[in-house]
């Protein structure tokens, strides 16, 4: 019998093209319709069970969906682009999620890892110095950039469901691989949990590469996940002649700009870590026309729930302030939430002691206090702890060319292997897991 370490180094050639495609043609959330026709036809051929779009995804519990025309429009790219005709029906209109089972026929627990698929918001960096740049597979789509590493997830997702299917007869139980969407943004994982896709994982565990832990560390539990809720504000004022009648105009880019500079004011909370972000703000049509419409893509955030939702009320008093200032009309629309959540422990410790054992990881940790984002993995891992379950958020430390969100970001793609490997040890000893 072949052992693990020989499945994973066969496949590197593949895990580094899967990769670089998947980067090369970065889809932003919602829109990851080539990605997803991929990634069904790679785990249909390997001999998965699937369920695919809306059988896993809650049609109304989706947040910040694209509009309609764009979604017409960017899976008319996908096919342009290669997505395979034979899978896209599934996914259209916004419903690119799959889930792969692979029943083992032996008893044993229902396993769950979760990968995401969706690149950023964000123009990739045309320097020739930036490596997917230099190597010819940077992002052809304008304004979207895996700089948040789901395209190594994906291909770990892949890599995984490789191996695990060649080795499948020592395996035992049930495994469930979740590949999600919209992650960035945090607006994909509750369709999917609404839908019942976690409902009977008994052991759960969601990845990460990156995020600013050192090449080699692994980090089991990670648990320093902020609370978040994402939010669009429109203003709509009324315009005017800005010479000849500006005191008949109502100026929405200046109540978009006012609440701009109030927003980033509100992060002082004794209960921790509080953040507000304005990260989009567009406005009026013309020089000399009064603005009379804004919009903000805004998110608050905070090392609590309680943190976090006490920041966003303050958030949405500053902007009803903003636009009384101004005379103009607001409209809040949610478009994403989070929670932060914390890993059960038993999983964490198991995780550990397989991680230790495999000798791959020059350190092991169990948690890490580190700058700290935002994950829709906490919806699930919440859901499955709920009923009865184990959970645990994994993250793969790496070598970063910049970090993440910014136009340079790049991965080590040795990561991927390494990450492969310790999954794919978890399911193949989840036998020796004693339990709560
Ligand atoms: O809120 C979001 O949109 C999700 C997004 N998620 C991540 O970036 C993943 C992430 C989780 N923890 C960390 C820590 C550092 C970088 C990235 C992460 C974020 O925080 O902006």
């Amino acid at each position: 019998m072949k052992p693990l370490s020989e499945h994973v180094s066969a496949l590197l050639p593949r895990l580094q093209q899967w990769r670089r495609d998947f980067h090369h043609y970065a889809e932003s959330g919602w829109l990851e319709f080539r990605t997803a026709t991929l990634v069904a036809e790679e785990l249909h051929r390997l001999g998965y069970q699937l369920k695919l779009g809306r059988d896993v995804i809650d049609a109304d519990a989706r947040m910040g969906l694209p509009d309609d025309a764009t979604l017409r429009q960017q899976e008319a790219r996908a096919l342009q682009q290669g997505a395979l005709p034979q899978w896209i029906s599934h996914f259209s209109g916004g419903f690119c999620g799959i889930v792969a089972t692979l029943e083992t026929g032996r008893p044993g627990p229902v396993m769950g890892f979760r990968v995401d698929m969706d690149a950023l918001d964000l123009n990739e960096s045309q320097a020739a110095d930036h490596l997917p740049q230099r190597e010819g597979f940077a992002s052809c789509n304008p304004g979207m950039m895996h700089a948040c590493a789901h395209d190594g997830h994906t291909t770990i997702g892949l890599g995984l469901a490789t191996v695990l299917m060649a080795m499948k007869e020592q395996l035992s139980g049930t495994i469930k691989l979740i590949f999600q969407p919209a992650e960035e943004g945090v607006r994909g994982a509750k369709a999917m949990v609404t839908r019942g896709v976690v409902d009977d994982v008994e052991r759960f565990t969601a990845i990460h590469i990156g995020t600013g832990v050192p090449a080699g560390e692994l980090v089991c539990g990670s648990d320093s996940f902020l609370a978040t809720t994402k939010l669009d504000v429109h203003f709509t004022g009324v315009g005017a002649h800005a010479g000849g009648r500006p005191e008949e105009g109502r100026n929405a880019l200046l109540a978009a700009a006012q609440a701009t500079l109030a927003l980033h004011g509100l992060t002082q909370h004794s209960g921790g870590v509080a953040r507000v972000n304005v990260g989009v703000l567009q406005a009026g049509t013309g020089r000399n026309v009064v603005a009379d419409c804004a919009l903000l893509k805004i998110e608050t955030r905070g090392v609590t729930n309680k943190v976090n939702d006490e920041v966003y009320q303050q958030a949405l008093r500053v902007i009803a302030g903003a636009a009384a200032m101004y005379g103009v009309e607001q409209q809040v629309s949610l478009m994403g939430a989070a929670r932060s959540c914390t890993p059960t422990q038993p999983w964490v410790d198991f995780i550990h002691q397989q991680a230790d054992a495999l000798g791959i990881f020059s350190s092991v940790v169990d948690r890490k206090a580190q700058a700290a984002g935002s994950e829709d993995a906490t919806c699930m891992m919440e859901r499955v702890i709920a009923r009865g379950g184990q959970a645990s958020y994994v993250i793969f430390g790496c070598a970063l060319a910049a970090g993440h969100h910014n136009a340079k970001f790049d991965f080590d793609e040795r990561v991927m292997p390494d990450a492969i490997t310790l999954l794919a040890t978890l399911a193949l000893n989840q036998t020796q897991f004693g339990g709560a």
